[in-house]
């Protein structure tokens, strides 16, 4: 794990109690996001983590100010290096912070580049719309990205059409186009899930370099805490649209206090594990309309009590800055669980 120093970093990016709710005209709405609250620092990589459903998009979404029509920020405020508040924004202000202050990567490249344009048409118009630069410029700066990105041969490669590369360059090129700006934050949503094993690792290398290089900020989100482990300073984990544990990374994997975060933890393949049946945490995540009044994960806890099926616990710390939504670790601490292997599923 990267050395970093949280409490010495300022925030470059504050979620401040956020809820998002779909858009129901005049009707009460569920909300898909409940009270987030989540700081990422400058220079600091911050993992978000949580099953497929649990709202990671949609955070991201919210942070580049991009949520779809169906959805809208119903509460709560999102800053953005001390001054710029996200909620307050017109559409030229977020243009302009879009790209040139907080870039994406998506897990797809080819939803982002256009396939009727050469890498080089797509990188330099971002660059020349962003920084102004003339065609020639523009033009040299897009091959220095491509290099590096640790990509070979920059100067045919501009020249070359998205449906020619491989889906590791393509993401290679997804994040030189990323970086163009030289943007203080980097939200990268499952960058690497596409990818195969040895191309995810180059990757998240090439990710943590960038990061090292520029000081630029980095919130990575994926389903597998496996792709997290390494790279982040500090991690969030998500579930049904809440924060359901969050710390540094070396708290998380030492002294995981959630059940949900020990499940994610065993679910993660390794050498040593190989021989045994891969676990799943057994049910899925709650649809909203499925949503009880107690814990959201109640039904798929191994240590549910009456108490957590009625009540929804609080996010409450268990030591420094490790916090965690659990009756149990609020009353003893985040040692409150055993590992829950033993209702391993195949
Ligand atoms: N465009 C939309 N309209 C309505 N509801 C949406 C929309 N997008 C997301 N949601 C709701 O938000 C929930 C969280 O979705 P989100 O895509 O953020 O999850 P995720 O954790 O990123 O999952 P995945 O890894 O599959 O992308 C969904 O279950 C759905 O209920």
């Amino acid at each position: 794990m990267t050395k970093f120093n949280a409490a010495q970093a300022a925030k470059l990016l504050d979620i401040r109690d956020v809820s998002v709710s779909l858009n129901a005209r005049g009707k009460p709405a569920p909300s898909v996001l409940e009270g987030i609250s989540l700081a990422v620092g400058k220079g600091e990589i911050v993992g978000v983590v949580g099953e497929s459903g649990c709202g990671k998009s949609v955070l991201s979404l919210s942070v580049l100010g991009l949520l779809p029509g169906a959805l809208r920020l119903s509460g709560g405020e999102i800053e953005y290096a001390g001054v710029h508040r996200l909620d307050r924004m017109g559409q030229d202000e977020l243009r302009r912070y879009r790209g040139k202050e907080a870039a994406m990567i998506f897990q797809d490249p080819m939803s982002s580049l256009n396939p009727g344009l050469t890498i080089g048409a797509q990188l330099t118009e971002m660059i020349r719309l962003h920084l102004g630069y003339g065609r020639k410029e523009a033009s040299e700066w897009a091959g220095q990205l491509l290099h590096k990105v640790g990509l070979p041969r920059p100067a045919s490669l501009l020249r070359e059409y998205p449906h020619r590369l491989s889906g590791g360059m393509r993401q290679r090129v997804m994040i030189a186009m990323a970086m163009s700006c030289n943007p203080g934050l980097l939200i990268a949503d499952e960058p690497t899930t596409a990818l195969d094993v040895t191309i995810q690792a180059q990757i998240l290398e090439m990710m943590r370099g960038i990061r090292e290089e520029n000081g630029t900020s980095i919130m990575l989100i994926s389903h597998d805490l496996g792709v997290i482990a390494d790279m982040s300073d500090r991690i969030a984990v998500m579930y049904a649209g809440q924060i359901v544990e969050e710390g540094d990374a070396r708290d998380i994997f030492d002294r995981p206090a959630h059940p949900y975060t020990i499940g994610l933890l065993n679910a993660i393949p390794s050498p040593a594990k190989k021989r045994e049946k891969l676990f799943a945490i057994p049910g899925t995540v709650p649809a909203l309309e499925e949503r009880g009044r107690g814990c959201r994960f109640a039904p798929r806890c191994p240590h549910a009590e009456e108490r957590c099926r009625a009540e929804a616990p609080p996010l409450v710390r268990v030591r420094h800055e490790h916090r965690a939504r659990c009756f149990l670790a609020e009353e003893k601490g985040a040692t409150a669980h055993e590992p829950i292997r033993s209702g391993a599923v195949g």
